[in-house]
């Protein structure tokens, strides 16, 4: 398989006032060009720590990441980050936003006017064309995140690294952006690498689910390659038995292999008589 992003033995220890702690341990994983991979899991395992060293934005204590052949030393306009929490620039209009980043990488080599089209049609392809003037107080939170995938895209990553970019959304608007954003990377054929909770988004979105172990010291436990039609309908795939397997094996790994580090404890406490038990939820797709 060509390798475009790879993580090649990868550990992350933090310091802290207890000592050191081990949040990865030896992650290895290849990714292809124009590849969408999710990284799921529970709370707290390194999900983030590993989007993190891939954007460059932290250091590995051991071992390499390599990104289109080069390693990865610090953040670049190769690989852009959308987090669940749009990050703009509340003084600013859309248009603004999205320019800023695009003068940012392109502004010593191309005209106003080339900056202004970029920055445009970047606002096109998230539907947001008419929102241009507008300021972040004045458009609807599912609107601000479209403008944040609309800055990734105008810098034309190699790489589009997204943190929960839907967790903070309503369920229809987050289907709409679901949608959207899968129009959008068949498109510009993105490679991405995607955190989410969401089982059923990873598995609409995804052409491999990477599941982490509970940490400390997380590894990758299982990885999920989704063969599902290129063009995915979520209403077609809902009764789909593939994507129903797909879901189930997710969640087996989530809430059978690894359950919910929290939930053992306090299943633990149960047993040993010192709590009540906790709600069991047959069926959550959102992992806790
Ligand atoms: N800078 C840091 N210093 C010390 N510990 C850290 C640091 N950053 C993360 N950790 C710890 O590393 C572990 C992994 O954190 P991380 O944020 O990557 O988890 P996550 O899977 O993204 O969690 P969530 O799903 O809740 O966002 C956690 O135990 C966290 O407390």
């Amino acid at each position: 398989m060509e390798k475009y992003v790879a993580v090649e033995s990868v550990s992350q220890v933090f310091d802290t006032a207890r000592g050191p702690f081990t949040a990865l341990n030896e992650i290895n994983l290849a990714i292809r060009k124009g590849e969408f991979v999710s990284l799921i899991g529970h709370s707290g395992c390194g999900k983030s720590t590993l989007l993190n060293l891939i954007a460059g934005l932290t250091k590995p204590s051991s071992g390499v990441l390599i990104c289109d052949q080069r390693e990865i030393a610090g953040p670049g306009p190769d690989r852009a980050m959308v987090f669940q929490n749009h990050s703009l620039l509340p003084w600013f209009t859309c248009f603004q936003n999205v320019y800023l980043a695009v003068e940012r990488v392109f502004g010593a080599t191309e005209t106003r006017a080339r900056l202004r089209e970029r920055t445009a049609a970047a606002l096109e392809l998230v539907d947001l064309a008419h929102a241009s003037s507008k300021y972040p107080r004045e458009i609807s939170g599912g609107m601000k995140q479209r403008v944040g995938i609309a800055r990734a895209l105008a810098i034309e990553p190699k790489v589009l690294l997204m943190d929960e970019p839907f967790g903070a959304l309503d369920a229809l608007t987050r289907a709409h952006l679901q949608d959207a954003l899968l129009r959008i990377v068949k498109r510009t054929q993105s490679t991405v690498v995607m955190v989410t909770h969401d089982v059923d988004e990873a598995v609409l979105l995804s052409d491999r689910i990477v599941m982490l172990t509970n940490g400390p010291a997380a590894t990758i436990g299982q990885i999920l390659a989704i063969e599902l039609p290129g063009r995915r309908d979520r209403v077609a795939l809902a009764a789909d038995p593939r994507y129903l397997q797909y879901r189930a094996a997710v969640m087996k790994f989530l809430h059978q292999r690894y359950s919910n580090p929290e939930q053992s404890t306090r299943l633990a406490l149960v047993e040993a008589g010192d709590a009540e038990p906790a709600e069991h939820k047959e069926d959550s797709a959102i992992v806790a």
